[in-house]
C-alpha cells in the first residue's frame, strides 16, 4: 500500500491543520473529507475532521503518529460545508479546527454518534387488532396511533399511558418499538395569513422574483409595518418549491410568540436552535435540519452554520442587531456569513430591519442589494407620535418631568400599558460619600460599582465583581453614603409609589434570568390590563405588545456622546426600536424622550425626519472621515495584567506592519492600509487586565486581508509576550 497521510483539522487555536498516519490496513479510499477521527494531540484525545489525504508531508517520519479511530464511515460534513469553513478561516484569520467546531453541535464535537439524537418511540405496524382491545386506556392509546402512526415514548407516558399498556398493544401486533429522530411538532390550529396591503404585496413581488438565485435584499420597513408577514409569504413560496428556509433572529427576539407565528402558518416541521437548548436538543435540531425533516429552521446567530441540503432562502430579522456578531473566539458576523453562504448556495437573503445598519443601507443605496421599503404600519396602526422633552432646568419627580408623568397617568387610566426605557439596571449607577466625595469603584476595572437593592450589594457590570454595601465611607468614616442616579430598580420602586394602583414590572437581566421567565412575563403582558413596564433594551426589540401605547425614554442622552464612531447609529436604532413598541394596534401610540439636549441636531433629525434621514446624514459623515462602510476595518486588541507588555506587543505589531507595507509597496506614497494607535481601550482596565488596541483601515479589502494574514503569523511567532492575550477582530462592531 502506498504511503499517505491524513490531513486533519483539530480544535486547537493553531492556525494550521495536522498530518496523521492512517489506521493500519486502510488505504486512502477510507478517508473522505468531512469524516470525524479521534487522535492524540499534545497528550490529549481530540476529535478532528478529515480534510483530505496527501502522499507527502513535511512532518519527519519519526514524529508522525497514527490516528486512533475513524468515527464516521459517511462524512458528517459535505464538501460545500468544508468550503464555507475555509472561507471563515481565511476571512477571520482563525484556526480552521476551531472554525469547524462551529459547524458541529457539541455532542458531535465530542465524538458522539448521530444516533444520540434518536428517541425511543412506537409506531403502528399497519395491522388492525385481531380481536377488540380490552380496557378504555388501551382503546384510547390505539386511537392515538390511528391519528398519528408515530409517537414518542416520552409523550405517551406524559399523557399517562404506561409501558404495560404499550406492551400489550405491541403483543397484539399493532404497534412496534422504534428508535428514531423525533420530528418537530406540527401545530394543529392553523392561523390564517393576513391579506397583504399594497406595500407588502409590492415587497413580496419584488423579492420573490429573486428566488432561485443569489441576491441580497434589504427589506427596510418601519416598526410594525408587517415585515414578518412578508417573510412568511416568501417562506410559503420556498416551501412550495420543496426548499427549506433559514430564519435568523436576534438573541432576545426568539420568543414563543415568534416561533408560534411560524409554526401556526405552515403545515411543516419547524426546528429551533438557540442557546436555551441542551446539547441533545441541539443535536436533534441540527439533524432535523440537515436531514431535511425540518423545512424551516429558526435560530439565533450560530444557527447560520447548520447544514441545509435544500436551502432556498435566508431571512435575517433585525439585521442591524449586535447579537449577530460573536464577540469572542471566532468573531464572525452571522449576517455577513449568511451572505457568503447564500451566494455559494445560489439563494436570496432578505435582511429585514426598521433601522438597517449603515453597512447594509450603503449596499442597498449603491445598488448592490435590492432595496424594498415599507413606509406605513400594517393594519390600522399608525406611526407613534414622537416628542422630545427638554428637562434642562426642569424640576423632576423621581427622574420624570411633570408632563411625562401626567401623560403616563392618562394612558394608564385608559387601561393601556406604559413602557419606561432606561438602559441601566440596578438601583443606582454610582455610590458616593456626601462628605468627602469618595466613590465606590471596582478594584479590577476602571469602572464604578452599581448599587443593587434586591438584594443589597455593589456590583461591577463589567467583570461581575460583587461586594456588600459598606456601612460607612471607607475614606472618611461618614455614614452619608448614597446611591446617585437611577437604574431600573429605583425607577420601579419610585413608580410603585407614584402609581400605587397599577402593577410596575421590571424587565432586565436581573428579573429575567431564564428564557422561561421572559416567556412568562411576555404572556402576562399579552394578557392585557394597565401596567408599567420598566426595562432595559431587553424590552426594545421586535416585541409586539398590543396594549403599550406610551413609551418613555429616560436616558436617550447616554448614547449621544459615545466615543465609538458607531455610537450615534446604535443609539438611534435603539431609540427607534423602543419607540416602535408604542401603538402597534388600533390605539395610537405616543413616545416621550426626556433629554438635556433638546436641540441636538441629530436627535432632532431623527425625530423630525426618521431613521432613514438620520442614517443618510451619518453616512455622509462616515464618507467624509473614510470610516466603514467607506473603508474596511480590523482591530488588533491586546490585554494583559502587565500594562507595559500589552502595549509593547501592539507597538511591535505596528512596526512590523509598517515595515512589511513599505517592502510590499516601496513606490506608493500612501500605504494601502492605515494604522492608528496603539491606544488604550476606552475602559483601559477590565477584570484586572490592561487593554490596548490598534486600528487598521483600508480602502480595499484584499489589502487589509493580505496584511492581516502576515500579521497573525508574526504574532503567533512572538513568544516573548507570554502574558499577553491578543486577537484580531475583522469588521469589529465596537471599538470600546
Ligand atoms: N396586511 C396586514 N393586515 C393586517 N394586519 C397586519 C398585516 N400585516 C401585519 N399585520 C399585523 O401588524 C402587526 C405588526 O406586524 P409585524 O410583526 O409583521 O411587523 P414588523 O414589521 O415585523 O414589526 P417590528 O419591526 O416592529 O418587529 C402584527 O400584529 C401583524 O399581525
Ligand atoms: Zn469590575
Amino acid at each position: 500500500m502506498s504511503f499517505f497521510v491524513v490531513d486533519i483539522a483539530l480544535p486547537v487555536p493553531l492556525r494550521r491543520t495536522f498530518d496523521y498516519l492512517p489506521l493500519a490496513g486502510e488505504d486512502a479510499s477510507f478517508y473522505k473529507p468531512g469524516q470525524r477521527v479521534r487522535v492524540e494531540f499534545a497528550r490529549q484525545l481530540l476529535c478532528g475532521v478529515v480534510l483530505g489525504t496527501r502522499t507527502t508531508t513535511e512532518v519527519p517520519a519519526n514524529k508522525l503518529k497514527p490516528l486512533l479511530a475513524r468515527l464516521d464511515d459517511t462524512p458528517l460534513l459535505q464538501e460545500s460545508d468544508l468550503a464555507l469553513c475555509r472561507w471563515l478561516a481565511d476571512y477571520y484569520h482563525h484556526s480552521p479546527g476551531e472554525v469547524l467546531e462551529h459547524l458541529l453541535p457539541t455532542m458531535l464535537r465530542r465524538g458522539c454518534g448521530l444516533s444520540e439524537a434518536d428517541e425511543r418511540g412506537w409506531e403502528s405496524t399497519g395491522q388492525e387488532p385481531a380481536k377488540p382491545l380490552r380496557g378504555s386506556k388501551q382503546q384510547a392509546l390505539w386511537a392515538l396511533f390511528q391519528q398519528q402512526p408515530q409517537q414518542l415514548h416520552a409523550d405517551l407516558t406524559a399523557q399517562g399511558f404506561t409501558l404495560a399498556q404499550l406492551r400489550s398493544l405491541s403483543d397484539a401486533g399493532v404497534i412496534r418499538a422504534t428508535q428514531r429522530l423525533p420530528i418537530p411538532p406540527v401545530l394543529q390550529d392553523r392561523q390564517q395569513f393576513h391579506s397583504l396591503n399594497a406595500q407588502q404585496q409590492q415587497a413580496l413581488k419584488a423579492i420573490s422574483t429573486e428566488l432561485g438565485h443569489f441576491r441580497a435584499c434589504l427589506l427596510e420597513g418601519v416598526t410594525g409595518s408587517g415585515k414578518t408577514e412578508v417573510y412568511l409569504r416568501l417562506i410559503e413560496q420556498v416551501l412550495a418549491q420543496g426548499k427549506q428556509a433559514l430564519v435568523l433572529v436576534p438573541e432576545i427576539g426568539l420568543t414563543p410568540q415568534t416561533v408560534r407565528r411560524f409554526q401556526a402558518r405552515f403545515n411543516v416541521p419547524v426546528a429551533l436552535l438557540h442557546s436555551g437548548l441542551n446539547d441533545r436538543e441541539r443535536l436533534q435540531g441540527w439533524r432535523q435540519t440537515r436531514e431535511g425533516v425540518a423545512r424551516i429552521l429558526i435560530g439565533t446567530r450560530s444557527a447560520v452554520f447548520t447544514p441545509m441540503p435544500e436551502l432556498g432562502l435566508i431571512i435575517i430579522d433585525e439585521e442591524h442587531d449586535g447579537s449577530f456578531k460573536q464577540q469572542d473566539g471566532l468573531r464572525y458576523s452571522a449576517r455577513d456569513f449568511a451572505l457568503v453562504r447564500a451566494h455559494k448556495a445560489g439563494v436570496p437573503v432578505v435582511l429585514g430591519s426598521a433601522t438597517p445598519s449603515l453597512e447594509t443601507l450603503h449596499n442597498a443605496l449603491s445598488g448592490k442589494y435590492l432595496h424594498v421599503k415599507l413606509t406605513l404600519r400594517a393594519g390600522n396602526a399608525k406611526a407613534p407620535r414622537m416628542k422630545l422633552h427638554s428637562i434642562l432646568h426642569q424640576p423632576l419627580v423621581a427622574g420624570f418631568a411633570e408632563p411625562v408623568l401626567s401623560a403616563m397617568h392618562q394612558h394608564l387610566q385608559n387601561n393601556k400599558q406604559v413602557l419606561v426605557f432606561i438602559n441601566r439596571r440596578g438601583f443606582a449607577p454610582l455610590v458616593a460619600c456626601r462628605d468627602c466625595g469618595w466613590m465606590a469603584e471596582c478594584r479590577r476595572c476602571d469602572a464604578r460599582l452599581t448599587l443593587h437593592q434586591l438584594p443589597p450589594h455593589l456590583h461591577c457590570h463589567h467583570c461581575d465583581y460583587q461586594q456588600g454595601v459598606p456601612a460607612a465611607c471607607p475614606q472618611c468614616g461618614s455614614h452619608q453614603i448614597d446611591g446617585l442616579g437611577q437604574g431600573t430598580e429605583k425607577i420601579q420602586e419610585q413608580l410603585t409609589q407614584i402609581f400605587p394602583q397599577v402593577p410596575v414590572r421590571r424587565v432586565d437581566r436581573d428579573t429575567v434570568r431564564t428564557k422561561q421567565a421572559f416567556d412568562d412575563l411576555y404572556d402576562d403582558i399579552h394578557d392585557g390590563g394597565s401596567c408599567i413596564l420598566v426595562g432595559t433594551q431587553m424590552l426594545a426589540k421586535g416585541h409586539h405588545f398590543p396594549d403599550v401605547t406610551l413609551v418613555v425614554i429616560l436616558d436617550a442622552d447616554a448614547g449621544l456622546f459615545s466615543s465609538d464612531f458607531r455610537g450615534m447609529e446604535h443609539s438611534a436604532q435603539l431609540i427607534c426600536q423602543v419607540a416602535g413598541r408604542a401603538g402597534r394596534e388600533e390605539a395610537p401610540g405616543e413616545v416621550w424622550i426626556q433629554t438635556l439636549y433638546a436641540d441636538h441636531p441629530l436627535l432632532n433629525l431623527l425625530l423630525d425626519s426618521g431613521y432613514h434621514a438620520l442614517a443618510l446624514s451619518l453616512l455622509q459623515e462616515r464618507q467624509h472621515q473614510q470610516l466603514p462602510p467607506y473603508s474596511h476595518m480590523a482591530l488588533l486588541r491586546s490585554e494583559s495584567e502587565d500594562r507595559h507588555q500589552a502595549q509593547q506587543l501592539l507597538h511591535d505589531a505596528r512596526a512590523f506592519m509598517q515595515h512589511w507595507l513599505q517592502q510590499q509597496h516601496p513606490h506608493l506614497r500612501q500605504s494601502p492600509v492605515n494604522l492608528l494607535g496603539p491606544f488604550p481601550a476606552i475602559m483601559e482596565r477590565r477584570a484586572g487586565r490592561f487593554r490596548f488596541q490598534l486600528q487598521l483601515f483600508a480602502d480595499e479589502r484584499p489589502a487589509l486581508h493580505r496584511l492581516a494574514a502576515v500579521l497573525v503569523q508574526y504574532l503567533d511567532d512572538q513568544k516573548q509576550y507570554r502574558k499577553v492575550r491578543w486577537h484580531l477582530d475583522i469588521d469589529p462592531l465596537d471599538t470600546i
